[in-house]
C-alpha cells in the first residue's frame, strides 16, 4: 500500500524515510522546496543528513501525494485546519492519520477532532508517542502509538507503518493518545525551565510526576482510559520530552528561565505554547484543576515571572497524593 506524506518537517520526512526504507512506496508533498529535496536526495531544511530511500519521492504538488492509499497529515497542529480546509477535496476518501501533538487553539479540538470537523467523510487515526525525528530516520528502534476507533482500520494502520525499526502499538482510545501526546508538550517546558533556573533534577521528577497527574486528570474527564495515559502516547512521551534536550519544547523551558524565549515561539515549532493555553482553557470549562498548565501559561503571557510561578506551585495548600 502507498503512502503520502503531507508536511515535509522534520517529522514527516523522517516518517517518509522509514516508510520507504522498508519498501512502502512514499510520496513526500512539501509546500516549498519539493525539487530540491528530490534532486539532493535529502531534506536539507528540516532534517539534514539522512538520505532519502530510492522508493521515496518528494512533490509539490500535493494531488501526487494525495493520491496514496494512507495520507499522513505531519504539519503543525495549529496549520492542520487551514491545510485540511484548502485541500479538503483531496482528502475526502482515504485514511488520514494525524501525526501532530496539540489542542488547537479556539475548538480546544485535537486533531481527530478537527479532522471529524474538516472532512467528516474520511476515516480517521492518530499517530503519536515518544520520537525524535532525527532517530526514526536514523533507523534506531522506536514504538509508537496508533490509535483509531474503528478496530479493523487500526490494525490494518499498524501493520502497513510498522516496520522492523518503527513498532507500532494500536488503541482504540483516539482521545487518551493525543491528549497524552499534546499535554507532555506543557510540561517539557515546565521541566526545561526548572532545569533551565538550576532547581535541579528532583524538582524536574517532581513536576514530570504531578504533571502526570493533571494529563490524567483531563484525559479522564473527557473519557480518556489511564491505561492509555501510562502508555507510550502520555508517560512515554512525558519522559522522552522533559529529560531531552533533543526536545523543542523542554529547549523552549529552559530557554524560560533564561529570559531569551519570550516571543519566540514561532521561530521554530513549540507545540506546548499553543497548547498550553487551549488545555487551559479547556481545563477551566470542565472544572480540571491543571496547576502546572496555568503556572505555565501565566510565565508565556508575562503575567509571572518564573521564580513567581515556582513559588506559586509550592504554596497550594498540602494534600494526599
Ligand atoms: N520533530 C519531531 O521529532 C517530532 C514531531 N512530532 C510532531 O509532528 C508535528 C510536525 O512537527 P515537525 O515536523 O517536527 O515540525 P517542523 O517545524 O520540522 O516542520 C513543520 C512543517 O510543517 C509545514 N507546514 C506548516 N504550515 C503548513 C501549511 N499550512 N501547509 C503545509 N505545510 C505546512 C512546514 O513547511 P515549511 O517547511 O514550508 O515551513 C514544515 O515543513 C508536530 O505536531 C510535532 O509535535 C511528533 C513526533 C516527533
Ligand atoms: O514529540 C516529540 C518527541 O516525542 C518531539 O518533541 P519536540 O516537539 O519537543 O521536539
Amino acid at each position: 500500500m502507498s503512502v503520502g506524506v503531507l508536511g515535509a518537517g522534520a517529522f514527516g520526512t523522517a516518517l517518509a524515510i522509514v516508510l520507504a526504507g522498508a519498501g512502502r512506496p512514499v510520496t513526500l508533498w512539501a509546500r516549498e522546496g519539493a525539487d530540491e529535496m528530490q534532486a539532493a536526495r535529502e531534506n536539507a531544511r528540516r532534517l539534514p543528513g539522512p538520505r532519502f530511500p530510492e522508493g521515496l519521492r518528494a512533490t509539490g504538488d500535493l494531488s501526487e501525494a494525495a493520491a496514496a492509499g494512507t495520507l499522513l497529515l505531519a504539519v503543525p497542529m495549529q496549520r492542520l485546519r487551514p491545510l485540511a480546509e484548502r485541500h479538503a477535496a483531496a482528502l475526502a476518501d482515504r485514511p488520514l492519520v494525524a501525526c501532530c501533538k496539540g489542542v488547537e487553539l479556539g475548538t480546544t479540538l485535537g486533531p481527530a477532532g478537527v479532522l471529524a470537523e474538516v472532512v467528516p467523510e474520511a476515516p480517521r487515526a492518530v499517530l503519536t508517542g515518544p520520537s525524535f525525528a532525527a532517530d526514526i530516520a536514523a533507523g534506531l528502534p522506536t514504538a509508537l502509538t496508533l490509535a483509531c476507533a474503528e478496530p479493523d482500520l487500526g490494525a490494518r494502520l499498524q501493520a502497513q507503518l510498522s516496520t522492523p525499526t518503527l513498532r507500532l502499538y494500536r488503541t482504540e482510545d483516539v482521545t487518551g493518545a493525543e491528549l497524552g501526546g499534546a499535554l507532555k508538550n506543557v510540561i517539557a517546558i515546565a521541566c526545561g525551565a526548572a532545569m533551565g533556573a538550576g532547581l535541579g533534577a528532583s524538582a524536574r521528577a517532581a513536576l514530570m510526576t504531578r504533571g502526570f497527574a493533571e494529563m490524567n486528570r483531563m484525559a479522564q474527564a473527557l473519557g480518556a482510559a489511564p491505561a492509555t495515559l501510562a502508555g507510550l502516547s502520555g508517560f512515554g512521551d512525558l519522559v522522552l520530552t522533559c529529560t531531552s534536550e533533543g526536545s523543542r519544547n523542554y529547549r523552549f523551558g529552559m530557554g524560560l528561565a533564561e529570559s531569551r524565549a519570550q516571543g519566540t515561539e514561532a521561530a521554530e515549532t513549540v507545540e506546548g505554547a499553543a497548547t498550553a493555553r487551549a488545555a487551559a482553557e479547556r481545563a477551566r470549562r470542565l472544572g480540571v484543576e491543571m496547576p502546572i498548565t496555568e503556572a505555565v501559561v501565566a510565565v508565556l503571557d508575562g503575567r509571572m515571572a518564573l521564580n513567581e510561578a515556582m513559588e506559586t506551585l509550592l504554596a497550594r495548600p498540602l494534600r494526599e497524593e
